[in-house]
């Protein structure tokens, strides 16, 4: 039986710090064990510019605790008046290493997004042109359609003829929830990868809904039925290189959490590594472990694979706090309600 396995350090393709208090808070837990992190734009304000994607680079390195080392890997909010000279500037002076496409009103600050797609179809085409991939939050934000479609009925509707009308566009789907992204993501040979949370990979729709209402499971888009998480799993652990783990990690305050209107977001940044080595042990795929956190994203970015590993050891259930404390108040931490036992040494 393998006990300790060692791994290059692995990068973290999918994360929101915030700013201020929260990302004094947050980013000690992500950088302890990840080298490298796509940042997430959703600010309120947004980060929209270069210059703006710059400033809060500098907010972040600030905020890295002496000793550590982070490289934030910055993004911009697409906006329908997103400028295609500043955000071409901003890749090639290597900051920004992606853009984000919130349809508006799909998720947490997600208001400045994009409601016609006509509208930023020279900033795509320009991207495509450059090489600067797209990161898309894939749900449909119509009021008719269920909250559980939403991400099935965007493929359709608006994933797939912006690929087919932007050849070359280089695109994410972030977090993916479905059996249908999974199926997606296959039947496209290239350009196009996929980023899996571990909640994700953790949770159903039961969780959050069964034996009462539990907030902290509550993220979008929403944990689907059993059979979509079995395929998510499928595809983390299955070694096919367009998956890589891109954890969501989002924290919000209990407060904001646990009230009429909570808030979506799981906060799993303290964690990440426990929570995927077990499902990787858990599916017989430890082998592929190293695939989906530390080699398969840098491949998609084209980025380098870091140099320095990491080392994970199997023993007694790993301890972790059950709350981080923040300067706003508490922000619990990602329960998977069963027992890890992969720790980080
Ligand atoms: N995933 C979430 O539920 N929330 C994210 C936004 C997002 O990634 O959609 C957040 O910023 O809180
Ligand atoms: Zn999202
Ligand atoms: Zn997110």
């Amino acid at each position: 039986m393998t006990d300790t396995l060692t791994l290059r350090r692995p990068d973290d393709w999918h994360l929101h710090l915030r700013d201020g208090a929260m990302l004094q808070a947050v980013l000690p837990e992500t950088a302890r064990h990840f080298a490298r992190a796509i940042i997430m734009p959703n600010l309120v304000p947004p980060v929209v510019t270069g210059a703006q994607a710059a400033s809060y680079r500098d907010r972040i390195l600030a905020a890295l605790p002496e000793g550590m080392s982070f490289e934030p890997l910055m993004t911009l909010y697409l906006t329908e008046d997103t400028d295609p000279d500043d955000m071409a500037a901003a890749h090639t002076s290597g900051l920004v290493k992606a853009v984000k496409l919130y349809p508006a009103g799909a998720t947490t600050n997600s208001a400045s997004g994009v409601r016609d797609f006509d509208k930023v179809r020279p900033v795509l085409d320009r991207m495509a042109e450059i090489g600067l991939p797209l990161c898309v939050h894939g749900e449909v934000t119509d009021a008719e359609i269920d909250i559980f479609d939403r991400e099935t009925v965007f493929i359709d509707r608006v994933l797939d003829p912006i690929r087919k009308a932007t050849p070359g566009l280089r695109v994410v789907m972030e977090h993916i929830t479905t059996r249908d992204g999974v199926e997606y993501v296959r039947a496209n040979e290239t350009d196009l990868g996929a980023t899996i949370t571990a909640h994700h990979l953790i949770i159903n729709r039961n969780h959050i809904l069964v034996g009462g209402i539990k907030p902290h499971y509550y993220c979008l888009p929403v944990a689907k039925r059993e059979e979509h998480r079995k395929a998510l799993v499928d595809a983390a652990t299955s070694g096919d290189e367009r998956f890589f783990l891109g954890t969501d990690s989002a924290p919000h305050t209990d407060a904001n959490k646990e009230t009429s209107c909570g808030c979506a977001g799981c906060f799993t940044a303290t964690n990440t590594m426990s929570l995927v080595a077990e499902v990787f042990d858990r599916a017989g795929a430890l082998d592929k472990l190293e695939g989906f956190t530390s080699v398969n994203g840098p491949r998609f970015y084209r980025l380098p694979v870091n140099d320095q590993t990491i080392t994970l050891q199997k023993g007694d259930p790993v301890t972790y706090p059950d709350k981080i404390e923040t300067r706003d108040g508490p922000v619990t931490v990602f329960d998977p309600g069963f027992p890890l036992h992969w720790r980080v040494v």
